[in-house]
């Protein structure tokens, strides 16, 4: 049928660049892309092999054009769990997932890949967007925790969560097979690792009460390679230290500290002309590296991750690859004009293997 020459069209574009880069022979290239014809004539989709999924979750991060860390893309450790397909077994493994990639601190970037879309159906999809993430609630137009998991959280109400209302609640993971009810299910705080924020020289800062978690594990986007769909796939790296204190804990609809972080510095926050948003934005940050280094976290800051960049943009020319990106999410939030990002421009083609937005279950 024509979805089956199209998806033929997408496994032999992808194993050409595979078995190329693995430096497999043109024989074995022309053998595996006749028993996929095969497999697709048969069954209509095709199953690929540990290490084609593999290399092909890491050619997905290479190719994500938003991000700045993709130097370290070859050294991604892939998790093939295909067969899992039960919520309970589903969460095992993402209990694996945030033990193996914590590492007590000395992250390691991971991705853990569950059974792939069959017949247009999801075998199993998780609700959250990320596997450690905060709850937020609305009481009264008043914003208590994290604002972007207002939706899920009283999703998880819904079903039956409890929580103790504080802006530092971690979720619960929403986990659901195709056609069943979604189930809960509770992280132990063992495995949630957190970080508690002060600042080297601010007093005031250590009475604030900010914290954040060490690990971003996204586990809402769809990994695609050669056509096959993976739509639970969770992944993680680190952070960069701008993403939690120019955003997360920055922005006015999120957990807007600013003011308050200004006026424990004495600012004068009536004018614009002493700067004391930049003033205080420039000491969240810091306070943010600080507190992750003290603590043994991984974390990049966004001048280092800028010229880590910059060598895999070298290296990408040296294996005669374009390089594309997203350079209005590649630029930093904070001093973007200081990294050499600002100053060029990317071309934005979306290639696949890539990671990409998909809509959420099916209610
Ligand atoms: C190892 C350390 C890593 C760092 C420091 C890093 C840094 C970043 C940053 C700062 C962003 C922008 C996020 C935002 O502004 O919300 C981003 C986006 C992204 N990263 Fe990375 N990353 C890392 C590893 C990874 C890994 C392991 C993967 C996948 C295997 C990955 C895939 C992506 C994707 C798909 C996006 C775009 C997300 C979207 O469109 O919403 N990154 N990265
Ligand atoms: N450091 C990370 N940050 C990151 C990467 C991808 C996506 C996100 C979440 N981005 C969504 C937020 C909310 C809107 C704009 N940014 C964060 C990583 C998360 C997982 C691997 S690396």
């Amino acid at each position: 049928t024509k979805n089956d020459t199209a998806l033929l069209m997408e496994a032999t574009k992808f194993i050409h660049t595979c078995y190329n880069e693995l430096n497999l022979s043109k024989e074995e290239q022309i053998n595996r892309i006749e028993e996929i014809q095969e497999e697709i004539s048969n069954t209509g989709t095709y199953t690929h092999k540990g290490f084609e999924l593999t290399h092909g979750a890491k050619m997905a991060w290479r190719n994500s054009n938003r991000c700045i860390g993709r130097l370290l893309w070859h050294t991604l450790d892939v998790f093939d769990e295909r067969n899992t397909v039960t919520a309970e077994a589903a969460f095992e493994k993402f209990l694996n997932h945030i033990h193996y990639a914590t590492n007590e601190g000395k992250i390691r970037p991971a991705i853990t890949i569950f059974a792939p879309r069959k017949d247009g159906k999801d075998p199993i999809r998780i609700w959250n967007h990320q596997l450690i993430r905060y709850a937020g609630y609305e009481k009264e137009g008043k914003v208590i925790g994290d604002s972007t998991s207002i939706k899920l959280t009283k999703m998880c109400e819904q079903l039956g969560w409890r929580s103790d209302q504080t802006p530092y609640d971690v979720l619960p993971l929403v986990i659901q097979e195709n056609g069943k009810v979604p189930k809960l299910f509770e992280i132990p705080k063992s495995f949630v690792k957190e970080v508690d924020i002060t600042h080297p020289d601010l007093e005031g800062f250590n009475h604030l009460g900010v914290r954040w978690y060490a690990v971003p594990i996204i586990s809402n986007m769809r990994l695609e390679i050669g056509g096959i769909d993976y739509p639970m796939a969770p992944f993680n790296g680190w952070y960069m230290e701008t993403e939690i204190g120019a955003r997360n804990l920055a922005d006015q609809d999120r957990y807007n500290l600013l003011p308050e972080i200004a006026k424990l510095m004495g600012l004068d926050t009536k004018s614009n002309l002493s700067l004391w948003v930049d003033k205080a934005l420039v000491e969240l940050n810091i306070a943010v590296l600080h507190s992750y280094h003290q603590a043994g976290i991984t974390l990049v800051d966004h001048h280092t991750a800028a010229k880590q960049f910059k060598s895999f943009e070298k290296n990408e020319l040296e294996n005669g690859r374009a390089v594309t990106g997203d350079w209005t999410w590649l630029i930093p939030p904070l001093s973007p004009a200081t990294t050499h990002i600002f100053h060029q421009s990317y071309n934005h083609d979306i290639i696949s293997p890539n990671y990409f937005y998909q809509d959420d279950p099916e209610e």
